[in-house]
């Protein structure tokens, strides 16, 4: 069962990375815990800000076949791009979402945790693209 976790992250879209951190370091004061890295195997490079219960996942487009090009086409400066939870075992997660009738979009990859994450497509999820990760392991 898909047993929803603890928020995990909340990722933004941008064309940018270094506006990103203009906003949500220099404007609204969060602090950077991983600097801006390259993750090819998920198209995307990414930078964590973090607040004291969550964190911000900036993404800025990494290569031709970047999963968040269309995204960023339909929504030029950025924006709230999909919200993630942390569940306790993602090939059960998976299974679960899927019975219930939910589109899950590929399988599970390793993310930007280190753990594996899938995405239930946002047409099943009332508007709202979901990451769902695994918790990593000591933080159960
Ligand atoms: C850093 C790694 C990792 C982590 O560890 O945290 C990440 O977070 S990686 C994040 C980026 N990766 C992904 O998003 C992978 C999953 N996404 C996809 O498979 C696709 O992007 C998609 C969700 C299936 C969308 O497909 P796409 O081809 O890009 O766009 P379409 O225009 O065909 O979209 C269809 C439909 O869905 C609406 N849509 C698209 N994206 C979103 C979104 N993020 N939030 C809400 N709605 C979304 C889009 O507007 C279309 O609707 P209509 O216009 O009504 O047809
Ligand atoms: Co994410």
């Amino acid at each position: 069962m898909a047993r929803l976790g603890r928020l995990n992250h909340v990722g933004i879209a941008t064309p940018s990375i270094a506006e990103g951190l203009r906003l949500y370091r220099d404007l609204l004061g969060g602090t950077v815990s991983r600097e801006p890295f390259d993750l090819p195997a998920q198209g995307v490079r990414v930078c964590f800000v973090d607040t004291p219960n969550s964190q911000v996942e900036l993404l800025e487009p990494l290569g031709e076949n970047s999963p968040i090009l269309k995204f960023l086409e339909k929504n030029p400066a950025g924006g709230q791009h999909h919200v993630c939870f942390e569940v306790a075992d993602i090939h059960a997660a998976k299974a679960d979402m899927e019975a219930k009738g939910c589109r899950v979009l590929g399988e599970p990859r390793i993310g930007a945790h280190g753990t594996p994450v899938i995405f239930v497509h946002p047409k099943d999820m009332g508007g709202t693209l979901i990451e769902l990760m695994e918790t990593p392991r000591g933080d159960h």
